[in-house]
């Protein structure tokens, strides 16, 4: 497996208090990954890092084929470098349609007059239709978001996400709040975007973290405690310590 995403030793305190803590792992270029741990593991912060949101005080994160450095980018060239983050609750424009959300999320030039005068295509329709069928919201495109489901209002932003073509989506909690039928739609959902492009989901829920089915990595203390599968990581003593507050 050839990494897309490379953290390399990071560290990063808050006041003293090391958040993360000589943190390394990779993520390959079409894997979907369950990142779990305790309250305080390191989770937040390390997709904060990953976004450019947080700096770290050592160490390094590399991204893609060329092994780029992030911690030279900003957060909008990490986003334009192909890195994608949902965060828990849904950001849509509500008194907008499901097209109209999709089509302001399309790759298109970002500067005002140009935004005003933007007019979408045939192409740009037809881009919409496919992203709105990716994530099951083809027959709510002329909806209003605000109407939508909690769940279907999180599709619609992984929808606007992949508008962006990411090569790599960072998920939060994405089963929060979400009824049964829609967490296992979101389960098709993940396990279908990991075919074609890194997604990392950080997940409380391990009944949800069962049905993605993947490589899970456990977080403690801002380091990996535990990597494999899930039934890998729950037989660890370590990991079942941390779990039961005896870490
Ligand atoms: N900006 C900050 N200032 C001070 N402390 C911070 C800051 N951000 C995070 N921390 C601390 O760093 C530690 C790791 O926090 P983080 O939010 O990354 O954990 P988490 O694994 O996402 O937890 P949760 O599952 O509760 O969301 C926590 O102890 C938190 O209080």
């Amino acid at each position: 497996m050839s990494a897309l995403l490379e953290v390399r030793g990071i560290s990063v305190s808050f006041d003293g208090f090391r958040a993360i803590n000589n943190l390394s792992f990779a993520i390959g270029a079409a894997e979907l990954r369950a990142v779990i741990g305790p309250n305080g593991a390191g989770k937040t912060t390390f997709m904060d890092i990953v976004t450019g949101k947080t700096r770290p005080d050592s160490g390094d994160v590399l991204f893609g084929e060329m092994a780029r450095s992030l911690l030279r980018m900003n957060e909008a060239q990490i986003a334009r470098a192909g890195i994608g983050r949902k965060f828990q609750r849904p950001t849509v424009f509500e008194d907008q349609s499901v097209a109209a959300n999709l089509i302001m999320a399309l790759k298109k030039p970002r500067n005002p007059l140009a935004v005003l005068r933007f007019r979408p295509s045939a192409t740009d329709h037809a881009r919409v239709a496919e992203l709105a069928a990716e994530v099951g919201l083809s027959a709510q495109t002329d909806r209003i978001a605000g109407e939508l489901s909690h769940g279907q209002k999180q599709w619609l932003e992984i929808g606007m996400l992949l508008a962006q073509e990411p090569r790599l989506l960072l998920v939060d909690e994405p089963a929060a709040g979400m009824t049964v039928a829609e967490r296992e739609q979101t389960t098709r959902l993940l396990r279908r975007l990991a075919e074609t492009r890194a997604v990392v989901v950080v997940e409380h829920d391990m009944d949800f973290v069962r049905r993605l089915d993947c490589r899970v990595t456990v977080l403690h203390e801002g380091a990996v405690l535990a990597e494999g599968t899930l039934d890998h990581v729950t037989a660890d003593p370590q990991v079942i310590d941390v779990y039961l507050g005896r870490g």
